[in-house]
């Protein structure tokens, strides 16, 4: 697919001149909204998304689904109205760098009544997918593939899915399971998913694809580890209600705790689908103090950034944002069982490798991780690699080291197009 982009142009990281306190309100998950896209389509009937993530990773999503036959009003920045009806091919779906897109499409696309087909951007195809096909082709889909078993690749819907039981090797991504979920309620047999592998990442990914089953009216069985089972049934149009991005807001926190100030992100709901938990232990161990009230949720730094060994294979979109602060505590640091996270957007453990090299860090790179040495930070021009979440690690070091530029901020129009803007303006209140 032809993607015309306009060659990106350095951008300054702003330093921080104290600490930053301000209240930021985020646009919605990038999961949830994902999810939700996928459920209304498959849906019974119509449905309605509050406070949706306007990104460029869902604005595909929606293109996605527009082109199998949903009708989708996104006018409103605030309310998309989703209308399934039946899936159509020949269609072409455009999945960006997303994911979500790639993982997820291909089994609803099954259901579609000829051939889709799908692309993206350059690294998408390099991003693994084979698992999630080859266990599409054991329920009985027409699938060509590239000699990789990914991208471009074909889908040939036949109008139904017969489903039953499938095995497959999910290591490499939670997303494989979520995604053949997603649509299992609409496969005639419904579908019997068991994982075999190395463990699989993202637990609380999961979680969100089997609450938002079930608020949809799925049947979803997960009480045998490494097995979902989901029975066949129609799923019913509802009003979904996103919470605000947590992982985005991952960097925002990150300037509270740099700079020894405060972060609020309003509109923090009292029960939560993202991994809240694991954040704040994450964030208390390096030093932060984390609080839930009214205003929302809040993050204070303390003045001091520990180093850490943590565990990060259930929160792995946090790697990025977590090694920067690393990079910047107070002793080293390792950030381990995150292996899959080469596979990422780009090979997150080789880029922040280097790129931390590159502005002084001393940094040791594992198969699984990284062991991160603070020293001395310097400026450099800090490589993002098309990289949303590279471009939020390199911002918050330039909160602390003078002369960081990001070869391209406009990669963060990912899951965030007002990203730099709102750092812009948190950076001013410092
Ligand atoms: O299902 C989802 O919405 C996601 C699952 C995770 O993927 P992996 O399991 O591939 O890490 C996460 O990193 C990604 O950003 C979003
Ligand atoms: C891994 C990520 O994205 P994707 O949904 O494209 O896998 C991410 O946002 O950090």
């Amino acid at each position: 697919m032809a993607h015309v982009t306009a060659q990106p142009r350095p951008w300054p990281a702003p330093p921080a001149s104290g600490p930053v306190s301000a209240s930021v309100r985020l646009p919605g998950s990038k999961s949830m909204t994902a999810r939700a896209l996928v459920l209304a389509a498959l849906a019974s009937g119509p449905s309605t998304i509050e406070r949706p993530l306007r990104a460029r990773d869902t604005e595909l999503m929606a293109a996605g689904l527009r082109a199998l036959g949903v009708r989708l009003d996104t006018d409103d920045d605030e309310r998309w109205l989703v209308e399934p009806g039946p899936l159509r091919g020949p269609a072409r779906v455009d999945v960006g760098l997303a994911g979500t897109i790639m993982r997820f499409l291909p089994p609803a696309a099954a259901l579609a009544d000829g051939p889709v087909e799908f692309d993206g951007d350059p690294h998408a195809r390099n991003r693994p997918l084979r698992p999630i096909v080859e266990a599409l082709r054991s329920l009985g889909v027409s699938i060509d593939a590239s000699a990789i078993g990914g991208l471009p690749l074909t889908v040939h819907g036949a109008g139904l899915v017969e489903g039953g039981e499938a095995v497959i090797d999910a290591s490499a991504s939670s997303q494989f399971v979520s995604g053949l979920l997603l649509s299992a309620p609409r496969f005639t047999k419904g579908l019997v998913l068991r994982h075999e592998g190395p463990p699989v990442p993202s637990a609380p990914h999961l979680r969100m694809t089997t609450h938002m089953l079930r608020a949809a009216g799925a049947v979803v069985d997960e009480s045998v580890p490494d097995v979902w089972a989901v029975e066949p049934g129609e799923t019913s149009g509802r009003t979904w209600v996103i919470e605000p991005d947590l992982s985005g807001a991952a960097p925002f926190f990150a300037a509270a705790m740099v700079t020894g100030g405060a972060v609020t992100l309003s509109g923090w709901p009292a029960e939560s689908w993202q991994p809240v938990g694991r954040l704040t232990e994450l964030l208390t161990a390096l030093g932060a103090e984390v609080t839930r009230s009214a205003d929302g949720l809040t993050v204070r730094g303390t003045g001091r950034l520990h180093g850490v060994t943590a565990d990060l294979s259930e929160v792995s979109e946090l790697t990025p944002v977590v090694a920067a602060l690393a990079a910047l505590a107070d002793g080293p640091s390792e950030l381990r069982r995150v292996e899959h996270i080469r596979g990422h957007e780009t090979d997150r453990i080789a880029a922040l490798a280097t790129e931390l090299g590159k502005v002084g860090a001393e940094v040791t790179e594992f198969r699984d991780g990284l062991r991160i040495v603070p020293r001395p930070l310097h400026g450099a021009e800090f490589e993002t690699y098309a990289d949303h979440r590279m471009a939020h690690a390199a911002a918050v070091i330039g909160l602390a080291v003078p002369g960081i530029s990001l070869t391209d901020v406009a990669c963060t129009s990912k899951t965030l197009p007002e990203f730099p803007e709102l750092w812009a303006e948190l950076v001013a209140r410092s």
